[in-house]
Formats: C-alpha cells, structure tokens, sequence
C-alpha cells in the first residue's frame, strides 16, 4: 500500500507533533469546550442522537483530551450548517461524530463553503452502521481521536448526484425505499435489523423502475441500458457487487451495479450467486464509470438514497470529484481493496 501520497500527490504523514493531547497546555484546555464558533484549527460536529445515543459523555471528554472544541448538532440538517460555519472560522482539522448520515450533511457544508481544499476531516464512528469509518480503518470512538491526530491524510474521491455530493453510495430502487423505511427512531430502537425488517416491508410492494442510464466507462465507452431495474447501485466508497464491501475510493470511478427486475426469488438467487460465488449474472449488468446520466422513463420521480439521505430525481447526472475529500485515515485503510 501506498503510504506516501494519496491520489492528488498531496503529502501525508502530516499530523502535527501538537495535536497529541500531552503536548497540550492548559490554558488550551480551557477554550477547548466552545459550544458553536470560535476560531480554533480543530473542531468535532457531534451528532447527539446517532446510533443509541449513548456516546456523547464520552465523546465530550476524548474531545476535552484532544484538543477538539465541539458543536453539537441541534435537528435534522444542522451539520450542514456547522460545517459551513467552521470552515467560515478557518477550522483545519474538522472531526465528525456520528453516522454515515451526519458525515453526508458536513460534507454539504464544506462543498457549499467551497472548504474542502482547506479542511482534512476525521471520522469518530458513533453510528448504527458507521460503513464509511469501518472503511477508514476506524472501528471505535477513541480510535477516531487517534487517527485525528496521528493518521495519514489521504486525498478520495467524492460523488456528485445532480449538484448534491455524496461519500458512500447513490442508490434506487429497492434498497433506497428500505433505507427510507427504516426511520432514525427505528435504526435507534432495531439497530441494523432495521434495514432488513423494512426491506421485507418495501419489497412487498415494490413496483420496479423504468429506466435509461447512460454511462461513461473508465477507457471512454459510452454503454446504454434501459428497461425495468430492481435497484440501481452506484457506489464511491462502497461496492454491492460481488462480496460487496469497500470499493476504490481513489480511483475516480463510480462502481455501478444495475440489478434487472426478474420475479422476486428469480432475483434473490441470482444476486446470491453473484456475490457468493462471485459469478457474473445475466441479470446484473457492472460498469465502472466516470459518469452517468439516469432517467427515469415513466416521468415518476425516483427515491434515491443518498449516503442514506432520502432524495428524489426524475433525471439526474450522476459523476466524481477525484480526490476532492481530504480524509485522515488509520494503519488498516486499504486503497484499492480489490
Ligand atoms: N440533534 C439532532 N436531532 C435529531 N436528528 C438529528 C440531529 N442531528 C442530526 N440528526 C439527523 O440524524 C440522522 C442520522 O444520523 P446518522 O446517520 O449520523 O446516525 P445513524 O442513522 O444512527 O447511523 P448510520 O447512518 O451510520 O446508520 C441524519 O439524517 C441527521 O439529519
């Protein structure tokens, strides 16, 4: 692995001797607890209600060690929000802690601040699925401060769905109602079961999409595909074909899985075979693109889920940033875990 430089060439290894919490003075202890602002070079946006909820005591305290002044999110939508203003602050180091939803709604507010050249980000995993941090390399809340600190920073893509970014996945059909379903109350009171229980539900009357998408390939082959999908799956950080997992996130590539509508067991064990025998499919079609246009061809609009943001487009363009997102990430990060 290629611990040098990430995909912009910028340099790594570039945490600071100051950022461990022993070289700290006191008096930075004591501005370190600044609710909402200040000027400070580090800062955590803290999503109180991800997952169970039960991190923030914690959270709070690691933030005290390192050096971290905390914003703490108030409602829906109010990372965008801090993150917007702690770029305005001129803050370098910006950590967020909470789920793969909270992440989505910093990266808004950096793209609308037009940040994210001057901003690294930082994850402290505090969610019910945390895909993005586990990908990173970071499994725990204090490893999300360690990695702050001491890890390297690495330059990866960030997608774009109309002129919304997004960190992990793009995903209709099928998955995007479940994910819709299954309510922040209900990932809270279920955990992960709740994606499977509202999977169940949705695809009981799930009707299918009418599409057309038209795709850009990594050598420039345009590819078109139209008829009725069950779910299309266009993922940044995350792959759904094969084993699924964490894709190359530094290649510049969309990793895109049109999963054809066949009757629902004809499907299911099709889409088993692809990614447990890891065998191709005459129903599953994988592009890796650089961009593609979707469109939905009954005029319904489509629910999308955006990193789990529930979004709807009746056309939409769909490409990368290449190493837009300046990321600090841990010893086990894979670049290219193909
Ligand atoms: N203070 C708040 N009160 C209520 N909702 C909030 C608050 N702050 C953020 N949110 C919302 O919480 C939602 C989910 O958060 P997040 O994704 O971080 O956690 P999660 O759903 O538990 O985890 P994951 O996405 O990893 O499964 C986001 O859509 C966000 O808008």
């Amino acid at each position: 692995m290629n611990r040098e430089s990430g995909a912009d060439g910028a340099s790594h290894g570039d945490a600071r001797a100051d950022d461990t919490p022993d070289a700290r003075t006191d008096a930075n202890r004591e501005t370190d607890t600044a609710p909402d602002g200040g000027t400070d070079a580090r800062r955590l946006i803290l999503n109180p209600t991800s997952g169970g909820g039960t991190h923030v005591e914690r959270v709070r305290d690691l933030a005290d060690d390192y050096g971290f002044t905390v914003a703490e999110t108030e409602h829906a939508g109010h990372g965008t929000d801090l993150a917007e203003r702690a770029a305005a602050d001129g803050v370098e180091t910006l950590a967020v802690c909470g789920g793969d939803g909270t992440l989505h709604e910093v990266v808004q507010g950096l793209v609308r601040a037009d940040a994210l050249d001057a901003v690294t980000l930082c994850v402290v995993p505090a969610g019910t699925e945390n895909f993005f941090a586990r990908g990173l390399g970071v499994e725990t809340l204090a490893e999300g401060f360690e990695v702050a600190a001491d890890g390297e920073t690495r330059a990866l893509d960030l997608g774009v769905a109309g002129d919304e970014p997004f960190v992990l996945s793009a995903i209709a059909g099928l998955p995007a109602d479940a994910s819709a379903a299954a309510t922040h109350n209900r990932k809270n009171s279920l955990g992960p079961v709740a994606f499977v229980v509202a999977g169940i539900e949705e695809a009981l009357d799930f009707d299918g999409l009418q599409v057309r998408i038209d795709a850009v390939e990594d050598d420039g082959t345009e590819t078109e595909w139209a008829g009725e999908a069950e779910a299309v799956l266009v993922g940044n950080v995350r792959k759904f074909a094969e084993e699924g997992g964490q894709a190359d996130a530094e290649d510049g590539l969309l990793e895109v899985t049109i999963i054809e509508r066949l009757a629902a067991h004809d499907a299911v064990v099709e889409y088993l075979e692809q990614r447990v025998l890891e065998r191709d499919t005459p129903h599953v079609t994988e592009l890796h693109a650089r961009r593609l246009d979707f469109e939905s061809l009954d005029g319904d609009s489509v629910t999308f889920s955006l990193d789990g943001e529930i979004r709807e487009f009746e056309r939409v363009t769909i490409d990368t940033r290449p190493g837009a997102l300046r990321v600090k990430v841990g010893d086990d990060y894979e670049p290219n875990p193909e």
